[in-house]
């Protein structure tokens, strides 16, 4: 049988008295939409940054495609093919929506961004951007500069600049927050549209998004978890409906 893609056994997070995440166990085959839901405080964000490196863990492993990646740091669990979205927009507020993702392709490539001049000039790295930017939706916006984008907009292109890693493992950290229902609707077609192309974890709040794309769920409460299953299994799941999502939302 086939290792999953991610296989997280046992991992936990304390600080000093509260504990953050405790002895989560979450397996992920190759293609899954996975998604982590949870009240606030559940741990979500603490499971995420255990993840990719940015908290170290207690106790527990982190394997990826059989390989154990807990004690790596950020870079190479990226290098490993571990990807997660940033709010890289805020950053760049001057770049054009192109330049951003042609960033995000020539540090893939491992050029500095000393170099990102000469970059501009690449016409390879200028059609794959361009691809990644088709592939959000957001091709007619290529030359618009950041800061000018609207916040729907902002979040395809974090999409995209994410992509352009090529992750085999895409973490999302709540890629619906602060979009309005047409702009939450664009976003689901396009993570329904990447289902079964890339593995994805994602923490989200809004349960219409999370009913509508998930193959499976895990549900954390106190930074444990509670129930795991399809969407089916977790609107029927009693301890679900009273710890967190409570009579008459599911
Ligand atoms: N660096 C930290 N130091 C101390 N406590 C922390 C730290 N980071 C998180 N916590 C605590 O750990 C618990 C889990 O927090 P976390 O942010 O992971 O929850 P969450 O499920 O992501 O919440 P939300 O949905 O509100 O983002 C909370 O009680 C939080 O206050």
């Amino acid at each position: 049988m086939t290792a999953p893609l991610l296989d997280v056994q046992g991992l936990s997070k304390r600080f000093g008295g509260l504990t953050a995440t405790d002895s989560v166990d979450l397996t992920l085959p190759e293609g899954e939409l996975h998604a982590l839901i949870g009240p606030n405080g559940a741990g979500k964000t603490t499971l995420i940054s255990q993840l990719v490196g940015a908290l170290p863990h207690d106790s527990g492993s982190i394997k990826l495609a059989g390989e154990e990646i807990g004690q790596l740091p950020v870079w190479k669990r990226v290098h490993r093919g571990l990807g997660r979205t940033f709010q890289i927009t805020q950053l760049l507020p001057d770049f054009t929506a192109l330049d951003t993702v042609m960033l995000a392709v020539q540090s893939r490539h491992g050029h500095s961004f000393r170099f990102f001049a000469d970059a501009r000039r690449n016409r390879a790295i200028r059609t794959e951007a361009a691809q990644y930017l088709d592939q959000v939706g957001l091709a007619p916006r290529a030359q618009a500069r950041v800061g000018d984008l609207a916040q729907g907009e902002r979040k395809q292109l974090e999409l995209a600049a994410a992509l352009a890693g090529k992750p085999r493992l895409l973490l999302l950290d709540e890629p619906m927050a602060g979009l309005g229902t047409a702009e939450s609707q664009q976003m689901i077609g396009q993570l329904a549209a990447l289902k079964g192309k890339i593995t994805m974890l994602i923490v989200e709040h809004d349960m219409e998004a999370v009913f509508t794309l998930a193959d499976r769920v895990s549900v954390l409460v106190y930074g444990k978890v509670i129930a795991q299953g399809d969407v089916e299994a977790i609107k029927n799941n009693e301890d679900v409906r009273t710890a967190y999502l409570g009579e008459g939302d599911v």
